[in-house]
């Protein structure tokens, strides 16, 4: 959606694509939004391998739009040949927290971007995307050194982007804390996902409607405030206080219009590994460092990798971080 976005605001847009690469190299995607309505999105170029993508091209941003698995893979080696000087911005379009790291490792002279992401969409097999109404990125700088050479580089390098995402009309914004943000989000995903997994396969509005769930949603969303707060060293949101923030999304999830399947259910339908590492596991590893206590955290975590290792053993991938 974003890159779709992106190319009708006139940018020259090349995707990577994997299971539906012969779909979209033929037909492109097809779009049906609740906001936009129903479009097709044929980009500049569509690649089925890395190798294939860095041949004859530098990019100015990569953006990564893939699930974060870091308990799976490292998820910085596959983007080395794109990355061919460090006026490459990589961009990490990803929900969760504690993503950045790696990248900082293996690229430290490329201008990093972490976002918060507000979106509500599912793809199906053969590029078809199904969008309800947001169309949201909120993002900042992940900067790890004080150069000044760096920092003027890098704050074009963020306006830049910005001005690219509002052309393309996608809500642009730009944020000098940009882990409070992350971590706001988080309560959403954290809150949410692994119940509508757990639940049995429920959309999120019936989730926040039944009041036994409802209740559930609650305590893990705020065990989730407590460790935001204390790891970024203070308030998630300058007007929602700590108890409040639990109420906004579950009232915000009850008022979205389009039923919405969250990306974690998604992919436990798709039998494929859910992000319980970036969205659950970092927030209890460091719960546990800073003495916080997060019973319902660790229950959802432990749940999720047990029904996850069901689907996942039989195909060699492992499911859990040590
Ligand atoms: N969906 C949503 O509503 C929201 C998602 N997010 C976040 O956005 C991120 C992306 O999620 P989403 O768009 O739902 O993810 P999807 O699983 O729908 O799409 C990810 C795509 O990346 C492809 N891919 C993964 N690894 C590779 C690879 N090594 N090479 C080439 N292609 C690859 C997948 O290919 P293949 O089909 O072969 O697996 C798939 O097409 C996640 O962090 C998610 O939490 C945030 C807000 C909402
Ligand atoms: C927006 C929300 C909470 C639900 O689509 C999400 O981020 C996700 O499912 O990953």
């Amino acid at each position: 959606m974003y890159g779709w976005r992106m190319k009708e605001g006139g940018e020259n847009v090349s995707v990577i694509c994997r299971s539906n690469y012969e779909a979209v190299k033929e037909n492109g995607f097809s779009i049906e939004s609740v906001k936009y309505g129903s479009h097709k999105f044929i980009p500049n170029n569509v690649y089925s391998t890395i190798k294939d993508a860095s041949k004859d091209q530098e990019y100015d941003y990569i953006l990564v739009c893939t699930k974060a698995l870091p308990n799976i893979t490292n998820p910085t080696d596959i983007l080395k040949p794109l990355i061919k000087s460090n006026k490459t911005a990589i961009v990490l379009v990803q929900n969760g927290i504690g993503l950045e790291d790696p990248y900082v490792k293996a690229y430290p002279e490329n201008p990093l971007i972490t976002c918060a992401v507000y979106i509500d969409t599912e793809q199906k097999p053969g590029g078809i995307i199904e969008h309800g109404t947001m169309l949201e990125l909120a993002y900042g700088l992940h900067t790890n050194k004080k150069d000044d050479n760096l920092d003027l580089m890098r704050n074009s390098v963020i306006s830049n982007f910005h001005n690219i995402l509002t052309s393309g009309g996608i809500t642009s914004i730009v944020s000098t804390n940009i882990q409070k943000l992350k971590w706001f989000k988080l309560v959403w995903n954290a809150g949410l996902s692994p119940i509508s997994v757990l639940s049995g396969k429920y959309p999120g509005g019936e989730l926040v409607r039944n009041p036994g769930t409802r209740k559930i949603i609650l305590n893990i969303m705020s065990e989730v405030v407590k460790v935001g707060e204390a790891v970024t060293g203070g308030p998630l949101h300058d007007k929602l206080s700590a108890s409040e923030i639990p109420e906004h999304f579950v009232n915000f999830t009850e008022s979205l219009s389009k039923i919405f399947i969250t990306s974690m259910l998604q992919d436990f339908m798709n039998k494929k590994p859910m992000e319980h590492q970036v969205i659950l596991k970092n927030v209890i590893d460091l719960a546990k460092g800073l003495n916080i206590s997060v019973p319902t955290l660790e229950t959802m975590y432990e749940l999720l990798v047990m029904n996850e290792k069901k689907y996942l053993e039989p195909t060699g991938i492992p499911p859990k971080s040590p």
